[in-house]
């Protein structure tokens, strides 16, 4: 398995590109990260080179987070901020090489959301083809996002059929997926064809793989076996310092 090092969570106590150097010395074939906006791209994308990862993903900003916002493509109303943080994501990913952009769907409900989410993706489906990147959505958990309006893989395949972009992939964190349907392996094997990025943290306390409700080392092996070789997201959250959480990771590298 490759792995990829989510520097949402990992190495927070650091800038991003000492962040990116701290997953190459720990052993990390990747780097992901969530709203990397107030660090200029050429200063991300000048320690990508010297480390030589790649950056897989990233997210659209989430809106106004103060005021409760996380995520703006499913909010009927504003789109035109949408529109903006879509556009901004795709040129960040454009300078720093990065082939994946999460678009956030934010707190919502009801057929005028899925048909603004729909619309939305649309528009950054075609704005990501020209520069042959990929969209990601996210079902994200209850518990951690009561009411964000994407909840379950169920959802996001009816979505991925509506929009109909071969640019437009499901990201499946086994985390998020585990609390709100359970079933991981079936899932993964299921949705396999629609996956653009998968991550994963022990459930259900989001810390690194090696304890709690999933076994990590099977499901590791499932999709291991299922010929997925791209690095895989390590989204968890380190209760201490981030070397301290790396266990799972020399285990798995020392085979
Ligand atoms: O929370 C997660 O899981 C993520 O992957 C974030 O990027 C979205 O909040
Ligand atoms: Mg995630």
């Amino acid at each position: 398995m490759k792995f990829s090092a989510n520097l949402g969570f990992l190495w927070t106590d650091r800038p991003l590109p000492d962040a990116i150097r701290a997953a190459k010395a720990a052993g990390f074939d990747a780097v992901e990260c969530h709203w990397p906006y107030e660090v200029p791209a050429d200063t991300v994308k000048a320690a990508l080179a010297e480390t030589g990862l790649q950056m897989l993903g990233l997210n659209t900003r989430r809106g106004n987070v103060s005021a409760g916002d996380n995520g703006l493509a499913a909010l009927p109303g504003r789109e035109a901020e949408a529109r903006a943080a879509i556009d901004e994501a795709i040129a960040y990913a454009t300078v720093i090489g990065t082939p994946n952009v999460h678009v956030m769907a934010g707190f919502a409900i009801g057929e005028a959301a899925h048909q603004t989410f729909v619309a939305n993706l649309q528009y950054a489906c075609d704005m990501a083809a020209s520069s042959g990147l990929t969209i990601l959505i996210e079902p994200l958990n209850k518990y951690d996002a009561p009411g964000y309006f994407l909840l379950t893989t169920d959802q996001a395949l009816r979505i991925l059929e509506e929009v109909a972009a071969p640019n437009l992939k499901l990201m499946f964190d086994c985390y998020h997926v585990q609390l709100m349907e359970g079933d991981l392996t079936h899932r993964i094997k299921d949705l396999l064809p629609h996956i653009g990025h998968i991550q994963f943290a022990s459930v259900p306390d989001r810390g690194p793989p090696d304890h709690g409700e999933i076994n990590y080392d099977h499901v590791f092996g499932v999709i291991a076996g299922l010929g997925y070789d791209a690095p895989i997201g390590a989204e968890y959250r380190p209760t201490s310092e981030t070397a301290h959480s790396l266990d799972w990771l020399k285990a798995q590298i020392s085979g």
